[in-house]
């Protein structure tokens, strides 16, 4: 694994975050994009080589939605930059981990992402992540 490549956490209010977190940080978020799939808002911060996404349940059975009902806002994932995300789940599978789903999906600023269970990672929701190349001619 590469990088730390983003902290995910979790906000009940995207726009009060995105005030908080440019206080916090001193620069502006740089994106805010929607994944319909897992139901979430997100926002995006650059900090050194990493980002900081804050996630914004869209709907009542969004992960987000669930995890604040359950914990409260706060930190929900550690996403790590992998170079080849199949390759990585297999390695990780192999190891003995719950990776959530075989094929990664599309997930926020141009990533494909696959998640492993907190369960067999201390308590810690694990996200993979690898960099969609766009076809040049
Ligand atoms: C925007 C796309 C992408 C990106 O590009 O960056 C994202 O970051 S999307 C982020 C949101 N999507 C996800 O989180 C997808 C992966 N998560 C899941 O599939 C589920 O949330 C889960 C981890 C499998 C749990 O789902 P489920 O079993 O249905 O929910 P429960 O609420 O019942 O939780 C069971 C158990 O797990 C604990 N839990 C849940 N979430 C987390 C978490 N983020 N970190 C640590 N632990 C978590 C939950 O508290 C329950 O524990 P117990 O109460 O002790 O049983
Ligand atoms: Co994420």
């Amino acid at each position: 694994m590469n990088k730390i490549e983003h902290l995910g956490i979790a906000v009940k209010d995207l726009t009060a975050s995105n005030t908080l977190f440019q206080q916090l940080l001193g620069v502006a978020n740089y994106k805010t994009e929607e994944v319909a799939t897992e139901g979430v808002r997100t926002s995006f911060f650059k900090t050194g080589e990493s980002k900081i996404e804050l996630l914004e349940a869209m709907t009542r059975d969004s992960p987000i939605a669930k995890f604040i009902e359950k914990r409260g806002e706060g930190l929900h994932h550690v996403a790590f930059e992998v170079a080849d995300i199949q390759a990585e789940i297999k390695r990780l599978k192999d190891e003995g981990f719950t990776v959530l789903s075989e094929t990664p999906k599309r997930g926020a600023d141009n990533k494909w992402v696959v998640f492993l269970h907190p369960k067999t990672t201390n308590g810690v929701l694990i996200e993979l992540c690898q960099e969609i190349e766009t076809e040049t001619e």
